[in-house]
């Protein structure tokens, strides 16, 4: 039986998969705005994709800027996420930037989870889970392929890994190029939460051709599920409030 993973009152694992915001802003007056607002949806838990903020290489000023977001936020559980522009995000930092930031940013008690990318150095990744686990900040060890879907052996390969390194949640996200890439995607979360899993696990395909498994995962096995408030942090997000009513459905039916 997999673990839950408990961030403040939420229980990731447990029922209906939990619905992750991602807030994108580029200034602290727009992330203030986001974060304000999400406080006004039906949402789970939010994620800071900090690789937008326009001050992310400054140190002192990402800390100023997730203070007020944990303000604004109150209880809802934070996830920070620095999105290598090789997967899909916004800038490129170098490896000792990217292990300083995360540290640091777990070291402040006010993050639930940070997001640690697994085509890192093994060591990095090593680093940066200890120091999470250290100061109780739960890990989502992710990896992003934004031009295909890898083999479902491939998919399931990097997930373990993801596990056998201590993410606390192992993460896919892939991009189909044909609706067998999606059932391809389906199947490796199937067999990974079924044979090999033993915490919750969070995968995804993305664009239009992938919503399917952003709705489906109580069914197959992915815990967490991301939707869009104002702005999309990839694509395929549809908007929460779709996201949440047909989430519910399916778990009535489950
Ligand atoms: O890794 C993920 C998943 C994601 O890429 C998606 O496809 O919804 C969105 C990102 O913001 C997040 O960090």
């Amino acid at each position: 039986m997999a673990k839950i993973v408990k961030v403040k009152d939420i229980r990731i694992g447990e029922g209906a998969p939990k619905i992750c915001v991602p807030m994108v802003g580029e200034t602290l007056e727009q992330l203030k705005e986001e974060a304000a607002y999400l406080r006004t949806l039906d949402l789970d838990i939010v994620e800071w994709r900090v690789d937008f903020f326009e001050h992310v290489e400054d140190l002192e000023q990402v800390k100023a800027a997730l203070k007020e977001i944990r303000s604004i936020l109150a209880n809802i559980p934070l996830v920070f996420t620095f999105r290598s522009a090789r997967e899909g995000g916004k800038k490129e930092i170098n490896a000792a930037s990217y292990v300083k930031l995360n540290r640091a940013i777990a070291e402040t008690g006010q993050v639930d989870i940070i997001d640690v990318e697994l085509f890192n150095e093994e060591a990095d990744v090593k680093t940066l889970v200890k120091a999470a686990h250290q100061h109780k900040v739960a890990v989502i060890i992710s990896n992003h392929d934004f031009h295909k879907t890898p083999p479902k052996g491939e998919i399931i390969s990097r997930l373990r890994k993801a596990q056998e390194l201590g993410g606390d949640l192992p993460k896919i996200a892939v991009m189909p190029t044909n609706t067998a890439d999606v059932l391809t995607l389906l199947d490796a979360t199937r067999t990974m939460a079924e044979e090999y899993a033993d915490r919750p696990i969070i995968t995804m395909s993305m664009a239009g051709k992938g919503v399917v498994s952003r709705l489906t995962g109580e069914l197959f096995g992915s815990a967490l599920t991301f939707g869009a408030a104002q702005k999309a942090s990839a694509p395929g997000q549809i908007p929460v409030t779709e996201l949440r009513e047909i989430l519910t459905v399916l778990h009535r039916h489950a």
